[in-house]
């Protein structure tokens, strides 16, 4: 990763640009407000799911924000969305990607979907796949991507004789503590981007020694440290907050560089402690 293009839009491998970073909207409620204020600090990418209970409110934040100044464009605004475990399957799939864009019946488009995990076994993963390859040809979706996938699931996709699109990101954990530096590599040599979730550990590793001491010698806080990690290592980190005091903290990322012996202070590559689920190796 070249530092000079941390900051910077993403080109994926369709041409289309992704955001730097985006905000995790995992447990807000009050999405509609956090959503709003975020674009107005700016962030400009939106990380919601079907399960987060809170697409119609995340999609409600985006349109009050489009509506508040004429300068703001639908197209400056990335909108992620995931179909449920239980949303696989092909008809299944088309129902609820139609549900997905009604709730967000404003934004007129989906910029992202993602099957959110493979647990469902490999028929069930790719006619969900066939169903999402579909809504991109209808307009309704502008990109599709994996969540949770492992190497062997990432495979069996590239090498279906019914894909016609490609991945475009594969978001799975990745924080110091969950390195995953196979998958990440493996992940990027298909030129699929690594979207990293909690890449903040869920908040459970904060007061972690060697994180702290970094941030003390950085004038920044972990949060910033963390974020900048994830920046460096090339990923596309989607930090969760609902305190909107924490917002502008964690875009201001751009202002400080961490060194090679910071990167590797901060790194543990022998550490595995996923934050939440591991369902990358399931069959
Ligand atoms: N595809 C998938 O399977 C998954 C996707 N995700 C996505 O990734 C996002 C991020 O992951 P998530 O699990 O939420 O965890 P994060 O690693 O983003 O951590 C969020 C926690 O960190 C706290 N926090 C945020 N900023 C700061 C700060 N500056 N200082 C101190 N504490 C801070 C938050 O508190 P507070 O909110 O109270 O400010 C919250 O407790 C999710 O919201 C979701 O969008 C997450 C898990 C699985
Ligand atoms: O953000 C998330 N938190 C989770 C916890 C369990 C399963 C999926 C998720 C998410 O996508």
């Amino acid at each position: 990763m070249s530092l000079g293009t941390i900051g910077k839009n993403i080109k994926l491998n369709n041409g289309a640009l992704i955001p730097f970073m985006g905000l995790g909207t995992w447990e807000i409620s009050n999405a509609d407000v956090i959503v709003k204020e975020a674009l107005n600090v700016g962030y400009r990418c939106i990380d919601t799911a079907v399960l987060y209970g809170n697409e119609e409110l995340c999609g409600d934040g985006i349109v009050e924000w489009l509506k508040e100044d004429p300068k703001h464009k639908r197209e400056d605004v990335y909108y992620i969305t995931k179909l449920w475990n239980n949303q696989n399957g092909y008809s299944t799939a088309k129902k609820a990607i139609a549900d997905c864009l009604q709730k967000v019946k404003g934004l007129g488009y989906i910029d992202l979907l993602l099957i959110h995990s493979p647990t469902e076994g490999r028929q069930m993963r790719l006619d969900t796949w066939k169903a999402m390859q579909e809504a991109v040809d209808q307009g309704i979706v502008k990109s599709i991507g994996v969540s949770n996938y492992g190497k062997k699931h990432i495979q069996e996709l590239l090498s279906w004789d019914g894909l016609k699109i490609k991945p475009v990101v594969n978001e799975i954990e990745v924080s110091p503590w969950c390195m995953r530096q196979e998958l990440c590599d493996f992940t990027n040599s298909q030129d699929i981007k690594v979207i990293a979730y909690a890449p903040l550990s869920h908040a459970y590793r904060l007061k972690d020694a060697d994180a702290v001491s970094v941030a003390k010698d950085k004038g920044v806080t972990v949060a910033q440290v963390l974020i900048r990690w994830s920046l460096q290592k090339g990923y596309i980190p989607i930090p969760k907050t609902k305190t909107v005091s924490r917002l502008p903290q964690n875009l201001d990322v751009l202002s400080f560089e961490l060194s090679e012996t910071e990167m590797a202070k901060l790194d543990h590559p022998n550490v595995h402690d996923p934050s939440d689920w591991e369902v990358t190796e399931c069959p």
